[in-house]
């Protein structure tokens, strides 16, 4: 298996997480009715932030975690959610890659999602 270093991969790769995330028992909801989102428009958002952060090149444009906020509204977004996330996250990431990036990426994710998740929890309070 080769490590994550082109756009190609880094597609590949949110596409397969999506595949999974969309149809998942507990967190796929969000994304098809609370949310609701159109995979067209959504997925090239999810392939510039993680080409931003695994790529170096800074071609997202937008804030990863105001979106959030209004899905957190509707339905909380909790651990038991983020973690399932993360095990959707780690597993894709691993049957398709492995090096130094893609380590990166799982390690960046855990970070984001822990950041994430207690704003999203303060937001509550
Ligand atoms: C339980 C966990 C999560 C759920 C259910 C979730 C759900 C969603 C949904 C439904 C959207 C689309 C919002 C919209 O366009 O209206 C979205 C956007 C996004 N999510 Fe998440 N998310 C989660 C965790 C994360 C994590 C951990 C990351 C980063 C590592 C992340 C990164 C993003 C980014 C970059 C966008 C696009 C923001 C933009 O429009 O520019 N999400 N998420």
């Amino acid at each position: 298996m080769k490590d994550i270093t082109s756009r190609a991969d880094v597609e590949t790769l949110v596409n397969k997480f999506y595949d999974k995330v969309i149809k998942d028992d507990v967190i796929g909801f969000f994304f098809t009715d609370v949310a609701k989102i159109e995979l067209n428009k959504h997925l090239p958002k999810m392939y510039n932030f993680w080409e931003s952060i695994l790529l170096g090149n800074p071609v997202y444009e937008g804030n990863p975690m105001r979106v959030h906020f209004p899905i957190n509204e509707v339905v909380a977004l909790e651990e038991r959610h983020f973690n399932r996330w993360l095990q959707i996250w780690e597993e894709t990431v691993h049957e398709n890659f492995e090096g130094q990036n893609t380590e990166t990426a799982i390690a960046r994710a855990l970070n984001i999602a822990r950041i994430m998740h207690h704003k999203m929890m303060n937001a509550r309070s």
